[in-house]
């Protein structure tokens, strides 16, 4: 049904990896996710890479997977939550594919954070800056995306709702 990648973006712990696992069983076609390539690649988890090296060799170790997983066969690839937050990585990821905002509350993307805080850009941030961190990315995943969808109910539904988008697509461009 899909002939490139579909790239899900969204904050941190809006459901990108949960979603995007149920999505690439619902289509029938290989999952990855760019902090497990990345992790896979630099020997290191996002985490340590960020305690070790800092966010600036993450972000350029992020951009290198971008490139690589531009040219991956029809799949489904969840993205880390910066990953559209440069322009680089925006252009090219919605020239490669397909690209999916999954937009789940904050108030659910916080709880669920609360649950497993050591994402490096979690720590020492007040719930106010995650916030206002949430408000200024969404813009960024919402210049990118082809299609915005909630996740606000169970992973399996809104993997549906990613499934029931991509067939519309398909037939509007067979049309
Ligand atoms: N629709 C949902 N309903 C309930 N829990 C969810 C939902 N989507 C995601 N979660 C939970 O939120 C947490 C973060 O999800 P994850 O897929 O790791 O997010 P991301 O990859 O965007 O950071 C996980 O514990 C996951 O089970
Ligand atoms: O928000 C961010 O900048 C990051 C989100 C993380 O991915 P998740 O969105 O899966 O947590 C990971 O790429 C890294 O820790 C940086
Ligand atoms: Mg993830």
């Amino acid at each position: 049904m899909i002939t490139k990648p579909v790239f899900l973006c969204g904050y941190t712990s809006s459901g990108k990896t949960t979603v995007g696992k149920e999505l690439a069983k619902q289509l029938g076609v290989p999952f990855f996710d760019t902090d497990k390539l990345l992790e896979q690649q630099a020997g290191q988890t996002p985490q340590q890479v960020f305690a070790e090296k800092g966010e600036s060799y993450f972000r350029d170790l992020e951009h290198e997977i971008a490139l690589q997983t531009a040219d991956y066969p029809p799949c489904v690839i969840s993205t880390g939550g910066g990953m559209l937050t440069s322009e680089r990585n925006g252009t090219l990821l919605s020239q490669a594919g397909t690209i999916v905002y999954l937009n789940r509350p904050f108030e659910a993307c916080y709880r669920s954070l609360m649950q497993n805080p050591d994402r490096p850009l979690i720590k020492n941030n007040t719930k106010e800056e995650l916030r206002e961190r949430y408000e200024k990315r969404a813009v960024s995943y919402r210049t990118y995306a082809d299609f915005t969808v909630k996740n606000d109910r169970t992973p399996q539904l809104t993997a549906q709702r990613i499934m029931e988008f991509l067939k519309a697509k398909q037939t509007t461009k067979q049309t």
